[in-house]
């Protein structure tokens, strides 16, 4: 996947949803639930022991229709074991100049984590397709996606970190190209005390949040 591509996807989804865990047993079944409510794009965490496995089963059972990406990607070793594994983005938690270097040589688009003004500008100037406003909810969240804005509204932001479902409908109002979230939307669903119908209905209860802003490129 290439740059305007993945641009392109978040602004048809507007929604992506984190699996992170302590084990990515649960992975494939969640994004399979995950699919059939119309996520479409995902991102498993390198920090989940098993994520690359994960992320190549989903590719296999799921095809082409959703998009898998890599996340917590800090290390350039990290972009090669997510290209390995069939990843076709990567998100990061920091701006790392390297990690976005070897990116680009693997051909992977990243949405690059980022909190400050300059960071933000930096990580945009470096190549990333969008930027990760990560943890957003913890340092203002809307308002500060608005401040934010206001003087960088060419870059494609993505607000991560504490984005509940009553936040999805503000953020994307506010010029958001997406939002992603990992525990407000999984919930316990990737532990085995987990429920996936649960996952079902609060899945389904996001996407209608994100589909009013949903346009088709
Ligand atoms: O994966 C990464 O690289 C991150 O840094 C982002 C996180 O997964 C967020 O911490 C999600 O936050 P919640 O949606 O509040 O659970």
């Amino acid at each position: 996947m290439i740059q305007h591509d993945l641009q392109d996807t978040l602004i048809e989804n507007r929604l992506v949803a984190i699996l992170r865990a302590a084990d990515a047993s649960r992975f494939a079944d969640a994004a399979i639930v995950l699919q059939a409510a119309g996520v479409r794009v995902l991102e498993a965490a390198l920090t989940t022991p098993g994520a690359p496995e994960a992320i190549a089963t989903i590719r296999e059972k799921l095809g082409d229709d959703v998009h898998i990406g890599a996340g917590s990607v800090r290390e350039v070793s990290d972009v090669d074991t997510a290209a390995d594994a069939g990843a076709t983005f990567l998100v990061t938690p920091t701006v790392n100049p390297l990690v976005l270097e070897r990116s680009h040589e693997r051909g992977l688009p990243v949405i690059c984590g980022a909190l400050t003004p300059t960071e933000i500008d930096q990580a945009w100037r470096l190549g990333a397709a969008a930027v990760k406003v990560f943890p957003v909810a913890a340092v203002g969240g809307v308002a500060y996606l608005r401040a934010i804005r206001a003087p960088m509204p060419d870059i494609p932001l993505v607000p991560t970190g504490g984005v509940h479902l009553a936040d999805v409908a503000k953020y994307l109002e506010s010029g958001s190209i997406a939002v992603a979230a990992a525990t407000p939307l999984l919930g316990d669903a990737l532990t085995s005390a987990g429920s996936l119908t649960d996952l079902a209905t609060r899945a389904s209860e996001f996407v209608a949040a994100a589909a009013k802003y949903v346009s088709r490129v």
